[in-house]
């Protein structure tokens, strides 16, 4: 059962349900809607295949190839954000397997396709791991080096033909030999139809956001669980297949296979055409694929008759490179960029917008020193007391060059306590949580949850054993709305993988919407449910703050870190953020929680570690802390006497503030 079912307040219904409702974004499920759509695209293929004249059929069944092409790029550069130019490489590994298998080994056309794919998916599993730890253009590099190598190789292999390359059969698919362009046509555009429906599911599900996060932000994805090697890995597995498939029908398509499709030029073709068309979203890959043929027809025309035929092979390649630059320019996102954000702005026509306050109405108001007071008198009536060690770090050194930023911090966090982290800026604080984490690597010491060492571990390893963070700076993810934001972060109480979300099955959707369903209810806990459908990065920073504690949250974590939840948060909202902690607690959770704000850390810590210079200056309950001179003449810079009667009595300015948050 989940931490959260046991929490009632997790599951809240009135008007902040009722607004979640509305800004509930999609269902999951395969309605009629989709029914229909795969209806019409067959329909509509068939009609081109036979209606076409034979040139534009051929034209159309090699700008599907192209589509196909592009959607596997699509995958690993838009989804994923890695910059891979491989596609030449997996493109030419169907295209010579298929001719290899059949003519030399008499295999069936349709078991070569398959054999060639999964010699692609073996050649992309193998190269993955090593390729993707390189990143921007040294990632480029390398997958457009996968490109010409094989291009050389298949050149120079006797077994390839050489440059004069392969001759080739038709295939034959159930009995039936492909010879005709229309049935071509007709094939290429079903498994185009085929990968964009797997495409767009999987945008939608775990695996995708996964990608998404990761295009983020590699260290925010990782703490909520994502093994960031592993999923580039498999989409550049998938993208191979996809490219292998194209690979082969090119080949029984010309019936005869020779090196230069398979070189840089396919891979910068198919580039051009996901960024003419859009990175983000699959529908750029055909869209991308249908204008970049028609751009070669008009530009074609317009050369041969301004400058006669000669012109046309350079000319082209220069107007269309030209236009790439004022693309990248002018709407990096493409034809799909464009048309998204004019559907957004006539949504946001349509609806009043809501992305103020809250829709919760406190009926009273009580300063933090009393919600704390309230707190207190609760736990002893319950009898809580905080449990075991739930996090440890033991002599934690962290050297950055000559800084040591982290000086032998030995700390402990309970079941069921709230430690707050103090001191000045630049003191350690968040090097001291990224250590904990395992987004930074200690220079010495050790980190255990619950006993089992986990120093060194990578953060997803880390994530797993239940231990959930946010940000100082919110790490939210480009183009995703705030419910997906937070379903990122429970990533790891799904199990669906890529095949499973691309061809959802009961279960994968059955999932989905658990997941939704839970990611919802931590919406409603911290009064964001309203926003779910918003775009996160259009929030104000304290929305943001919230939403990475959401996102923490709902990965029903033992362990949760905040880095300066406070920052950007108002009075009221920090107030609530204080009761929320408190509640977290008495739920068991461990939280640790780096904050600035006095007021908050005094009233929400049941201890304060006091950090300066990188090392431990003092521990201790809030009021220790407090009045001890050596905490107040490195970090406090107030006499213990004047702090505690500010928390306690608020002076005439506070006052106010109060009562405007009222
Ligand atoms: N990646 C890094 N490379 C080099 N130095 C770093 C790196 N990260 C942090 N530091 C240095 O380590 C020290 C501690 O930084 P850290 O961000 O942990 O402090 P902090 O207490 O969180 O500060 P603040 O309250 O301003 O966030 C600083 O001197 C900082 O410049």
């Amino acid at each position: 059962m989940s931490r959260f079912a046991k929490t009632p307040s997790a599951e809240t219904t009135g008007p902040a349900q009722r607004a979640a409702d509305r800004a509930r974004p999609r269902a999951h499920g395969l309605g009629w809607r989709h029914g229909a759509g795969a209806l019409i695209w067959i329909l509509a293929v068939i009609a081109a295949g036979l209606c076409l004249a034979p040139y534009w059929q051929g034209i159309g069944a090699s700008v599907g190839l192209m589509a196909l092409l592009a959607l596997g790029m699509i995958l690993v550069t838009g989804y994923a954000g890695q910059f891979s130019l491989a596609v030449g490489a997996f493109y030419g590994i169907g295209a010579y397997g298929s001719a290899l298998l059949t003519m030399n080994f008499g295999w069936a056309g349709l078991l070569a396709i398959v054999a060639s794919a999964a010699v692609a998916a073996v050649a992309a599993y193998l190269l993955g791991r090593p390729i993707f730890r390189l990143r921007g253009h040294f990632l480029a590099m390398a997958t457009l080096a996968l490109s010409e190598v094989f291009f050389l190789l298949v050149n120079n292999l006797e077994i390839t033909g050489g440059s004069s390359g392969l001759p080739l059969s038709a295939l034959n698919v159930f009995g039936v030999d492909l010879f005709d362009t229309g049935q071509h046509f007709i094939l290429n555009w079903l498994i185009v139809g085929l990968v964009l429906w797997g495409c767009l599911r999987l945008a939608v599900g775990r695996e995708g956001r996964a990608l998404k996060a990761i295009r983020g932000h590699e260290a925010a994805a990782a703490s909520a669980g994502i093994d960031i090697g592993s999923s580039k890995t498999r989409v550049f597995i998938a993208s191979a297949v996809i490219s292998s498939l194209a690979g082969s029908l090119y080949a029984h398509q010309v019936m005869y296979v020779n090196p230069p499709p398979f070189g840089v030029v396919t891979a910068i073709d198919v580039l051009v055409i996901a960024v003419l068309g859009g990175m983000r979203s699959p529908w750029g890959a055909i869209i991308g694929a249908v204008v970049l043929e028609f751009l070669h027809q008009g530009i074609e025309g317009v050369l041969t008759q301004l400058l006669g035929s000669a012109a046309v092979g350079a000319g082209q390649t220069l107007v269309l490179g030209f236009l790439l630059v004022v693309i990248l320019i002018l709407r990096p996102d493409g034809i799909v960029g464009v048309v998204e954000a004019a559907a957004r702005r006539l949504r946001r026509n349509g609806r009043p917008t809501e992305l103020g306050a809250p829709p919760e109405a406190e009926a009273e108001y009580v300063t933090m020193t009393q919600a704390r007071a309230r707190d207190d008198a609760e736990r002893a009536e319950q009898g809580h007391e905080a449990g075991g060690v739930v996090l440890s770090a033991r002599g934690l050194v962290k050297r950055f060059g000559g800084v040591t930023a982290v000086n032998d911090i030995t700390l402990d966090i309970h079941a069921g306590e709230v430690l707050a982290v103090i001191g000045p800026n630049g003191a350690g604080k968040s090097t001291l949580v990224n250590l904990l984490s395992g987004n930074l690597l200690p220079t010495a010491g050790a980190v255990s949850i619950e006993n089992e060492d986990f120093t060194g571990k990578p953060a997803h390893v880390v994530a797993r054993h239940g231990l959930s963070r946010s940000f100082q700076t919110p790490c939210l993810f480009e183009g995703m709305d705030v419910l997906s934001t937070v379903k990122v972060g429970a990533h790891l109480r799904g199990r669906v993988g890529m095949l499973r979300s691309s061809v959802p099955t009961r279960g994968a959707l059955r999932e989905e919407r658990e997941l939704d369903r839970l990611a919802h209810a931590v919406l409603e806990r911290l009064s964001l449910g309203h926003l779910a459908a918003e775009d996160a990065k259009n929030l104000s920073l304290g929305q943001q703050k919230k939403i990475e504690i959401a996102r923490a949250l709902v990965a029903n974590p033992k362990v949760l870190l905040l880095d300066e939840p406070c920052a950007g948060l108002n009075k009221a909202e920090k107030k609530s953020l204080l009761v929320l902690l408190r509640q977290l607690g008495r739920e068991g959770i461990a939280v640790l929680v780096i904050e600035h704000d006095m007021e908050f850390v005094m009233a929400a810590a049941d201890r304060v570690h006091v950090v300066n210079f990188g090392a431990t200056l003092k521990v201790g309950a809030p009021a220790e802390v407090q009045a001890d001179q050596s905490v107040i003449d490195a970090y406090l810079g107030v006499p213990a006497s004047e702090t505690t009667q500010r928390a306690q009595a608020p002076t005439a300015v506070q006052a106010l503030e109060t009562e405007a948050v009222r």
